[in-house]
């Protein structure tokens, strides 16, 4: 998905908007078959788009109008280079389907009643049945469906709105429905989507008039341009090897709040998700593992920690700091231009600076790390995070194995305890935390986190493939997730502040995956934290125009690069400002926090952002850019 909320339609909310397309809005079955159709080829020859190598296509036709898609999506197959064979067992006795059928046949497409004995194909179109199916599967096509099943095994299959046998709102029912690795959906998702695996997931069908979705209340892709479909939705490799903590999670969490539907038996599933052999004896379905372990583990989690306070204060305690009493601030995504500025003006006030970022960009961290440390003499610690190596445990690059905490194998520690030293490195399960318990231990007034990737920017995530997405995904947008729901339970027990403040560039980013997620879970935790008036968490949008300007952005390496070359790095490799201004935030923060003294300039910083919040988007981010322009 990209991070575009998109209505998932029920059966009748289909059928209800099917029909008045059709008759109130005067639209005829073959206008709005011949744009589905058409979106149905254009998505294929976006996610397939070597013919060398994916030429010959099976396109199996039901009898309504799913099958009706299927075959004007042949023949505009055939027009894209594609070599489509049609297999349309059952006929549908209309003038349309005679018509498209010779259409067909026309371009030299072959159609036969039964499905080819020895097929050599490349990709398997699946317009058998639609929103309209319902009931048992009856025949010719259970025994297709089940051929289908089979070939599944070795050749791709696109499904045209439903994948064909999946109840159009419960999904796939048992283990003998297809799973195909490509849906295409017309006008909008339907609610079994939401249970899709697979690894493209398109919407198209663009002829929705506005006054229809407004009546129905739903949202339908914002199409860029003169685009037929929308970015995959959903972009995941199920070849490769997926990291836990990948988007899909997020993508599920969001797409119901799932903590007060399951509250009653949250612990209970925290339990199960955090047992790992789990997955390994039962065979639930992989991202319902991953949903419960994502989701629940931090439940589980944070109870045990708020429960197990440190007594910080006792002196043969091993988990007191030598650091106790000095300031630390958490920066994730540091090497980005605001989070660079952010932490120089961090340093500037006297912070010990513990300094997030990615793998990729560990020689960027270095160099910022030196450069503030000799600057601004405060002591620096840098994390890196490697998601993209399950196998590999994280590694952490200074000094934090000093400091937290000697243990013994006599006394192994609690949850909420966890060491550093290898022989506890709890793989699998609680992969990660060790880290992010780490940074909480050390992290003592401000939890600042960095959310400055566009993922909304559609240009963005069309111009990447889908590794390459999934990859900023899973670099960008879960560690903050992570850190937010690890490391503020432990700040909250040590009754320490934490300032959340999530930065993000572009305005599309306020509708962001990961600033819903975010709020969900700050919305949730908010009184427990704001009790305590330890808790802050602010969105502030800080317009950056590289993003716009951006040109070639077509793989993570460049976008890096560019993103270096523009605000990290000069070509002398000498580190730059940050492009924002964070000074201002930096010290309404402080003073929030009771660490700067209260002055007018607080008060008006206050007020400035409260009015800035109250204020409609549209005229806030106007004068919130001119305001940086001004200054
Ligand atoms: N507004 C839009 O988004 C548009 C979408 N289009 C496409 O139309 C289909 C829905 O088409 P519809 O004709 O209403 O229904 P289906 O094609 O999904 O299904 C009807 C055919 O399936 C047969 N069927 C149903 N259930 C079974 C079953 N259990 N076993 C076997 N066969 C079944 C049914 O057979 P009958 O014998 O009952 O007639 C029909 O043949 C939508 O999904 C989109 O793909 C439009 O093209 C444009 C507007
Ligand atoms: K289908």
């Amino acid at each position: 998905m990209t991070s575009q909320k998109v209505s998932y339609l029920t059966q009748q909310q289909s059928k209800d908007i099917d029909e008045e397309l059709f008759n109130e809005y005067k639209f005829s079955v073959d206008q709005l078959m011949e744009l589905a159709g058409l979106s149905c080829a254009s998505a294929i020859a976006k996610a397939y788009n070597d013919t060398n190598k994916y030429s010959k296509c099976l396109v199996v036709v039901g009898g309504g109008n799913n099958g009706g898609d299927g075959l004007v999506c042949a023949r505009h197959l055939k027009l894209f280079g594609y070599d489509p064979l049609i297999v349309y067992p059952k006929r549908t006795d209309k003038e349309l389907y005679k018509n498209l059928v010779r259409q067909c046949e026309k371009m030299d497409i072959k159609v036969t009643d039964k499905m080819p004995s020895e097929p050599k194909i490349d990709l398997i179109i699946d317009a058998i049945f639609g929103f309209g199916f319902s009931g048992e599967i009856r025949e010719p096509f259970g025994g297709i469906l089940k051929e289908l099943k089979q070939l599944e095994k070795t050749t791709p299959i696109i499904s045209i709105d439903v994948p064909s046998g999946w109840d159009v709102e419960k999904g796939a029912i048992n283990n003998d429905c297809i799973q195909p690795e490509c849906v295409i959906s017309l006008t909008a998702p339907k609610i079994c989507m939401q249970n899709f695996q697979g690894k493209y997931h398109f919407v198209g069908g663009r002829f929705v008039p506005k006054a229809l979705q407004t009546k129905y209340k739903i949202t339908l892709p914002d199409y860029s341009g003169s685009e037929q479909i929308m970015s995959p939705l959903l972009v995941l490799d199920p070849r490769q090897p997926l990291s836990i903590d990948s988007f899909e999670f997020l993508y599920q969490a969001i797409a119901r709040d799932i903590s007060s539907v399951y509250e009653p038996v949250r612990d209970g599933l925290a339990l199960l998700a955090g047992c790992y052999i789990l997955k390994k004896l039962i065979p639930v379905p992989y991202y319902f593992y991953r949903t419960i372990k994502l989701y629940f583990i931090p439940y589980k989690i944070n109870s045990v920690l708020l429960k197990t306070p440190l007594t910080t204060n006792s002196k043969n305690n091993d988990l007191s700091l030598p650091d106790h009493d000095e300031h630390w601030a958490l920066i994730n995504d540091c090497t980005t231009p605001s989070g660079c500025a952010f932490a120089q003006n961090l340093a500037k006030r006297g912070y010990n600076l513990i300094l997030v970022s990615t793998e990729e960009l560990q020689e960027e961290l270095k160099l910022l790390s030196t450069h503030i440390e000799r600057t601004f003499l405060i002591r620096t610690v840098t994390v890196i995070y490697r998601w993209n190596s399950p196998q590999q445990p994280l590694e952490l690059t200074s000094p934090l194995t000093t400091v937290a905490g000697t243990w013994s194998s006599a006394t192994p520690p609690t949850v909420g305890q966890i060491p550093l030293v290898s022989k506890f490195h709890r793989a699998g399960s609680f992969d990660r935390l060790e880290t992010i318990e780490t940074i909480a231990r050390n992290a003592n007034l401000v939890l600042y986190i960095n959310c400055t990737r566009p993922f909304n920017d559609q240009n963005l995530s069309k111009t990447l493939n889908p590794a390459e997405f999934q990859s900023i995904v899973n670099n960008y947008l879960i560690p903050p997730m992570q850190l937010a729901y690890i490391v503020l339970p432990y700040m909250s027990v040590r009754r320490r502040p934490a300032y959340i403040l999530n930065v993000v560039p572009h305005q599309s980013c306020l509708n962001s995956t990961l600033h819903r997620l975010l709020t969900i879970y700050f919305n949730a935790r908010k009184i427990e934290y704001s009790n305590r008036g330890l808790l802050h968490f602010q969105t502030v949008y800080l317009p950056i125009r590289w993003i716009r300007s951006s040109t070639d952005v077509r793989t993570v390496e460049n976008f890096q690069k560019y993103i270096l070359s523009k605000h990290g790095l000069n070509e002398n490799n000498k580190l730059i400002w940050g492009s924002c201004k964070p000074q201002i935030y930096v010290d309404t923060i402080l003073r929030q926090l009771g660490r700067c003294d209260h002055s007018a300039g607080y008060w008006l910083n206050a007020l400035h952002l409260t009015c800035l919040s109250i204020l409609p988007k549209c005229i806030s981010h106007k004068l919130i850019d001119y305001w940086l322009i001004m200054k």
